[in-house]
């Protein structure tokens, strides 16, 4: 991140706070917030709130430096497909999309984030493993060597991939879940806090327990 980097964030929620913390402690600040909901309130103190694309329109024509802007969606969940949207959207009004990586997290020289992708508080990306657009790699969550996962995954705090791992796009894997080396998950497949997978998972299912068993589909 360039020194006193502005940026804008893309939903005002609990993801804000913790991106706007890391952008303070990375050195730059966050000078404007968005959301799509129209009863959402700024969760940042001293950071003005806009809703939807017409807020966006407006902020952008007042905004006198639009120099060394950076965008990030603040978006959490198993949502992906909407932060990669936010992503293109920003770069359509030339804000910059990069990844974000806390000082207190582990990434190996080796490993590629793609851009937007987030790497928080004690996360660990291992050697060559490879990460798409947009994805999350929560507070504790590691991808360990040679994992490869698609745009828009979130690894929710604690989540586990072993090595060797290939997970699709827009895959949730839960807080405090695992999975096995060598194993494939399919796109838009959300796997439960907690889960054990032991085995490769088809497109588009939602999985639980241990081992991890089909509980519906989406
Ligand atoms: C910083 C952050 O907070 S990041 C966010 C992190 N969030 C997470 O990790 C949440 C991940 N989501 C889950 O674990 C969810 O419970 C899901 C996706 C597995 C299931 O959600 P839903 O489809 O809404 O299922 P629902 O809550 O209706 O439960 C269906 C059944 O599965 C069970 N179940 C739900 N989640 C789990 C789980 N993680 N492990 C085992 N069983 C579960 C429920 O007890 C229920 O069982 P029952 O039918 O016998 O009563």
């Amino acid at each position: 991140m360039a020194e006193c980097a502005r940026y804008v964030l893309w939903g005002s929620s609990g993801h804000a706070k913790v991106l706007a913390s890391l952008i303070a402690l990375c050195g730059g600040k966050v000078v404007a917030l968005f959301d799509n909901n129209p009863n959402a309130v700024s969760v940042i103190p001293g950071v003005p709130l806009y809703v939807a694309k017409e807020g966006f329109a407006r902020w952008y024509e007042g905004e006198q430096d639009r120099t060394n802007l950076y965008g990030l969606a603040a978006i959490g969940g198993a949502h992906g497909r909407d932060r990669l949207a936010v992503h293109e959207y920003f770069r359509m009004h030339n804000v910059r999309v990069e990844p974000l990586v806390h000082p207190h997290a582990s990434v190996c020289q080796t490993a590629l984030l793609g851009p937007g992708t987030q790497v928080l508080a004690g996360a660990v990306v291992a050697s060559d493993a490879h990460l798409g657009e947009a994805c999350i790699v929560n507070h504790r969550a590691a991808a360990d060597h040679e994992c490869v996962l698609g745009d828009g995954v979130h690894l929710a705090p604690g989540a586990t991939l072993c090595g060797c791992v290939k997970i699709g796009n827009n895959v949730m894997i839960g807080a405090g879940a695992v999975v096995l080396p060598r194993v494939t998950i399919g796109e838009n497949t959300v796997v439960g806090a907690g889960a054990v997978v032991t085995r490769d998972l088809p497109t588009g299912v939602v999985v639980a327990g241990n081992p991890a068993r089909i509980i519906r589909n989406i």
